[in-house]
């Protein structure tokens, strides 16, 4: 099993180190958008064609606010905006970059939609040194569950994405092995809410990230969570 899920960790990686950069060279569009480079000198220069945590017109004044905080933070170089994108490419053996999972309609769940504003707006920042995540994430009106509210299993979602983006980028490619979750207080739907992620521990292949998810002034408690990551791929290419 192992063996075949090496070559998706290489990819999520550069995913999440931010190392898809953009390439004027690159030529070819393939259907699902992703434009690869033509020779393997140009590797791995590859650009996907969406960065779906850029801002976009659904977003809230709170929103935006909380974003313009973070991009600040960046300024020094101390926290990074982390690109997402709706799928994940696969580096083959020859060194280029395939889109290897038929069929063509697979998309990443919390990027599975082109409303903006629908579901989840999200936007990950990470500090590497502090071993924190910070997620902004707005919900949309499809992810209901008690009226007015979100769903407990979209919250679920949303922590176990960005948890899992801040052990990916401290420990490389993670599968979620458990994920408990405290709900404290409703998230009102539509609403902006913070996602702290903080890796409390790392013991060989496991990563413990601790999280909690707060209202945009930061004033209620909503979520409170422990999980556990599991490193799949020791032997990644990308970790500096
Ligand atoms: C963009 C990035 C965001 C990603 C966020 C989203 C990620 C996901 O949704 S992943 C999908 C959901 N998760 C899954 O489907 C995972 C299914 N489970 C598995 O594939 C495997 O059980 C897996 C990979 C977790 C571990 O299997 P394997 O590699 O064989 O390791 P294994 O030897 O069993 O366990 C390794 C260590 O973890 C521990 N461990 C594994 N599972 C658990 C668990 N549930 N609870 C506690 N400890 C555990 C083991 O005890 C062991 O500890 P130690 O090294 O001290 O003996």
């Amino acid at each position: 099993m192992l063996s075949k899920i090496q070559p998706i960790a290489r990819v999520i990686c550069q995913n999440i180190t931010g190392r898809f950069i953009h390439n004027p060279s690159a030529r070819r569009t393939m259907k699902s958008g992703i434009r690869f480079s033509k020779t393997a000198k140009e590797l791995p220069k590859v650009v996907a064609s969406k960065d779906y945590s850029e801002p976009n017109s659904s977003w809230s004044q709170e929103m935006m606010k909380l974003y313009e905080q973070y991009i600040e933070k960046t300024k020094d170089g101390s926290w990074k905006k982390l690109p997402s994108y709706n799928r994940f490419l696969v580096l083959n053996e020859d060194g280029h970059f395939i889109d290897k999972f038929p069929p063509s309609k697979a998309r990443l769940f919390t990027r599975n939609t082109e409303e903006e504003g629908s579901m989840f707006e999200y936007v990950v920042f990470a500090n590497k040194v502090e071993k924190k995540a910070v997620g902004l994430f707005q919900s949309g009106d499809l992810l209901e569950g008690p009226s007015g509210f979100v769903h407990g299993g979209a919250i679920a979602t949303i922590v176990d994405a960005v948890s899992g983006t801040l052990a990916t980028y401290v420990a490389g490619f993670v599968m979620t092995a458990s994920l408990n979750l405290d709900y404290k207080n409703p998230i009102p739907l539509g609403s902006t809410v913070i996602i702290e992620c903080q890796l409390e521990k790392k013991e060989e292949r496991k990563s413990y990230v601790n999280t909690r998810v707060i209202s945009h002034d930061c004033t209620k408690l909503h979520t409170e969570s422990t999980a556990l990551f599991v490193s799949v791929n020791q032997k990644n290419p990308y970790q500096g």
